[in-house]
């Protein structure tokens, strides 16, 4: 079984806007709600790919209840962790005028040592030949090494783990060996205070996340595409042409699909472009992708040797 952990999930408040003017009062032309948090996004991929998880999670307040609704129309099987204080809203803002998206992500609850302990107690069950897939910040007053003890415990009782977060919380799990990790090149650089010039420095510093321990690395590229660096081998992932509507959740889509596809198939270049697939569809979709969409964008990627 695959477990998806958010441990702050959100309402995601998309705004659409002809333009975004500060210190005025901007009227959205369309806005929607969805159901966000990078974890909860994996599982909603891999029920499109038809590939089973549960999510698990902090969930609190009216909010949460209001997060919960909205994600039981996905028909996902769920496992929260029920909170006192409000799962948070993030907001999405798409302005025709503006290039990139903006993001307003709130902080989210505050979790008592009795709710974090009763969420570590669900993960009891969890062993060999499940995954935990555990991305996205963490809630106010949770110890930055949260990741790591969760990492520790779920591969003490042999199941494997994938992590997708940044920095030195990326860096810590390593030794650990995650299935997969998957930086977007900015944050490859930051890791390693370097600027890139072209896609052999990114796999050199890519391979050193393998070294460190890692069992795969993708690097994504938003509009460039990814690179899949094996120690020995590097493939690239084109981005297929296409509309852009809202990119936020395309990373999470690209975790899903490798990770999903690495599952079933042990094939990591399948899986490969599977997970390109389902980032660029999410990129070109309103929403989280759908299964039609991702086969449509599938046909357009190519996976080459660089
Ligand atoms: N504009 C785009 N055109 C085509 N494909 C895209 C585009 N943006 C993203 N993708 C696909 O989705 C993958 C992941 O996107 P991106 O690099 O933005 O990940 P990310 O930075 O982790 O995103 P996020 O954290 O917002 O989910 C890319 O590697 C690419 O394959
Ligand atoms: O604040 P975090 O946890 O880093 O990111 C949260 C978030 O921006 O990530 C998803 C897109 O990847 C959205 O659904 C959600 O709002």
């Amino acid at each position: 079984m695959i477990y998806t952990i958010t441990v702050n999930p959100s309402i995601d408040y998309v705004l659409q806007l002809k333009n975004l003017n500060t210190g005025q009062v901007n009227r959205t032309s369309n806005d929607v709600k969805l159901p966000g948090g990078k974890g909860i996004n994996v599982s909603r991929i891999l029920k499109e790919l038809q590939i089973d998880s549960t999510a698990l999670g902090f969930v609190g307040g009216a909010t949460g209840s209001m997060f919960e609704s909205l994600l039981s129309k996905h028909d996902l099987k769920t496992s929260f962790t029920q909170v006192k204080e409000d799962t948070r809203i993030n907001v999405k803002i798409n302005a025709t005028d503006q290039n990139e998206e903006t993001e307003i992500n709130g902080a989210g609850p505050a979790i008592s040592s009795d709710e974090k302990q009763s969420f570590l107690d669900n993960l009891k069950d969890i062993g060999k030949g499940d995954v935990v897939i555990m991305s996205g910040s963490l809630c106010k007053n949770l110890d930055s090494k949260f990741y790591l003890d969760i990492a520790e415990m779920i591969q003490k009782q042999g199941a494997d783990f994938v992590i997708d977060t940044t920095g030195q919380a990326l860096l810590d799990t390593l030794p650990l060996h995650p299935l997969v990790v998957k930086p977007n090149h900015h944050e490859l650089a930051e890791l390693f205070n370097v600027t890139f010039k072209n896609n052999q420095e990114i796999i050199t510093y890519a391979r050193k996340l393998l070294e460190k321990g890692a069992k795969h690395v993708l690097i994504s590229m938003a509009g460039d595409g990814a690179l899949l660096v094996t120690k020995d081998k590097a493939y690239k992932a084109n981005a297929p042409k296409g509309t852009v509507i809202n990119s936020v959740g395309a990373g999470d889509s690209m975790i899903a699909g490798f990770a999903g596809t690495f599952m079933e198939t042990n094939d990591p270049i399948e899986s490969f472009h599977i997970g390109a697939a389902c980032g660029s569809a999410t990129a070109f979709s309103q929403d989280i992708a759908i299964k039609s969409k991702i086969d449509e964008v599938y046909k357009n990627i190519s996976i080459t040797e660089v």
